[in-house]
């Protein structure tokens, strides 16, 4: 009986660890559909919930029809739709906001998504104050401090649980070697640091299995401007969001295997790090060890060659700026 009973209590606690609600705030848009749609694929996720200030219900309809186990629903735009959407959510995806139109830096949607993230911050903070929240909208490197000024706020700042999404840099760096190298890019382990726009995004060529690369100037360029480049492309239609969707779903996936207990889970994010912190810059962007409490271990940035110095250099100055912006906003704007 008591064998009986507590097999019960393991067998409960162990289905209830995996239960994980992910939500996604931003959920109609360029990002959101196909990211909700990958989400509602990985069979990780069991409650999927929708939210944005239009249309999220017509995606939760569309998505919930896809023959997986999850259970999928679109929230109202109202604010208690909005709590709802993020009432015991495990993970947080935030692609809510403005893209850039070509000669656009991300720097230039500040104005409009600040005020954005702001305010789903808020929400997280007082509806899902223990999730991981995942900050896709962009300028990230001024999102995240946001985020983070509005849970300090509130007093419920965990920045283990706070990361900016830079995944899309390392896919990106992947794919690019590959081609040059005729290789196939899940063999391409390119660590990217810094920040998440221009020369704030520093590819570290010398310590991948390609170390000539890092003096390969067209192609560091190409990983710092990729964006621009699909901006350019879709020539005032938006911004990546296929490949942003993919990279997304990537780091919420690595973050549920972690939290699962899986070991040895690293991904590259932007969060509250030590690594230049003597230097006033709060954020960057490293390989991350992600466990059950969200960031386990950041990694050391290791050795960089004479190149890479420099990129790093210019980076840290744009990235001080970027944060400093962010936090300035919320001191000036602290909203209701
Ligand atoms: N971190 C990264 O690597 C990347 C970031 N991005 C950024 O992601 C953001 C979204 O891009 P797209 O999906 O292409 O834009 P989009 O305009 O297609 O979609 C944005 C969605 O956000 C919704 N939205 C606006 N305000 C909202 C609010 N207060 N609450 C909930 N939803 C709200 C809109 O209704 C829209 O459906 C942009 O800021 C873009 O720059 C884009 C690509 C890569
Ligand atoms: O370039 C943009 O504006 C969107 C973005 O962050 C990216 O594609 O990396």
């Amino acid at each position: 009986m008591f064998m009986a009973s507590r097999i019960q209590t393991r067998a409960f606690s162990a289905s209830a660890r995996n239960l994980s609600k992910v939500t996604v705030l931003g959920a109609a848009g360029g990002i959101g559909q196909p990211l909700s749609l990958l989400l509602k694929l990985n069979p990780r996720v069991t409650e999927l919930a929708l939210y944005d200030i239009r249309g999220a219900p017509g995606v939760a309809a569309d998505v919930s029809h896809v023959n997986t186990k999850s259970n999928v629903k679109g929230y109202e735009p109202t604010p208690s739709g909005l709590a709802s959407a993020l009432k015991g959510a495990e993970v947080v995806l935030i692609p809510a906001g403005v893209p850039r139109k070509p000669g656009m830096t991300r720097d230039d949607l500040f104005n409009t998504n600040a005020s954005i993230v702001r305010d789903l911050a808020k929400a997280c903070a007082e509806s899902a104050p223990e999730a991981n929240i995942l900050v896709i909208s962009n300028p990230v490197n001024s999102t995240v401090p946001i985020c983070a000024e509005v849970f300090k706020a509130r007093g419920v700042y965990n920045p283990k649980r706070l990361f900016g999404v830079t995944t899309l840099d390392v896919v990106r760096a992947s794919r690019f070697v590959s081609e040059i190298k005729k290789t196939d890019p899940v063999d391409e382990k390119i660590t990217v640091v810094g920040g998440h726009s221009g020369v704030t995004i520093v590819p570290l060529f010398s310590q991948s299995s390609h170390p000539d690369l890092s003096s390969n100037a067209d192609l560091v360029k190409r990983v710092q401007f990729g964006g621009d480049e699909v901006v350019k492309a879709k020539d005032g239609a938006g911004s990546a969001t296929l490949s942003m969707a993919m990279a997304g779903a990537r780091m919420a996936e690595s973050l549920l295997r972690a939290s699962q207990g899986e070991k040895n889970v690293v991904e590259p994010t932007f969060v509250d790090s030590p690594l230049y912190k003597d230097q006033g810059i709060d954020f960057f962007s490293s390989q991350v060890e992600l466990g059950p409490n969200g960031v386990e271990k950041i990694l050391p940035i290791g050795k960089v060659d004479a190149v890479e110095e420099k990129l790093i250099e210019a980076c840290l100055t744009d990235l001080k700026a970027n944060i400093q912006k962010g936090k300035a906003f919320v001191a000036e704007n602290p909203g209701n």
